[in-house]
């Protein structure tokens, strides 16, 4: 199916250049951290202080694992890339886009990480999520785009020449 998924760390800009994305190319734009929302009817940062570390992921994967749609780019939050299930189901349906930035650039652009909500084992800073997460992004990738110095409409051109090359 003919869908893009972007992945990459919180503040990568999934859903920012997401539904740019969508517009340029006349697709859907699904971001699926409000499906979850949607599906749970709580907000994020409530699931994740009601149900943990371990619960919040069981409900990514699952509601992750459930998207069926068609000429989509769905924006994910930067943790579904723990949920192996819900990734092989995102490859499955479409190309996954992972967003590359450095971890200099990132703890710019982010602010208070528990505040955004970001989902954080007890003692863990965004340089162990960096190393963390890195290889998981890069594992589940079909397209890498590094967007380190560029700034939205960069990012989008490069994004653009590279799907239509593939
Ligand atoms: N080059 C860029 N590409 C995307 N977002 C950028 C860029 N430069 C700055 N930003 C900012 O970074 C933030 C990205 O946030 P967001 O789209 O919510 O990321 P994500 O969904 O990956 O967590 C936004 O505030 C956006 O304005
Ligand atoms: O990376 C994370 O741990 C998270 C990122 C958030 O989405 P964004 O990546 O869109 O910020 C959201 O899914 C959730 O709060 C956890
Ligand atoms: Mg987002």
């Amino acid at each position: 199916m003919n869908n893009i998924t972007l992945i990459g760390m919180p503040g990568a800009g999934k859903s920012t250049i997401g539904v740019v994305l969508a517009k340029v190319l006349g697709y859907q734009f699904l971001d699926s951290d409000l499906l979850i929302q949607k599906q749970e009817k709580r907000r994020l940062s409530e699931i994740i202080e009601e149900e943990g570390y371990k619960g919040f992921k069981d409900v990514e994967n699952r509601v992750n694992a459930s998207i069926e749609v068609e000429n989509t780019v769905i924006a994910t939050g930067g943790s579904v890339v723990y949920c192996e299930e819900a990734m092989e189901h995102l490859k499955s349906i479409g190309t996954v886009v992972y967003l590359k930035l450095s971890l200099n650039a990132l703890s710019k652009r982010l602010g208070n990480l528990k505040g955004r909500g970001v989902l954080l084992r007890e003692g863990q800073n965004l340089t162990d999520l960096y190393e963390e997460r890195t290889p998981l992004y890069e594992k589940y990738a079909d397209i890498v785009i590094d967007e380190e110095g560029k700034d939205l409409e960069a990012s989008l051109e490069i994004l653009l020449k590279t799907l239509k090359e593939k």
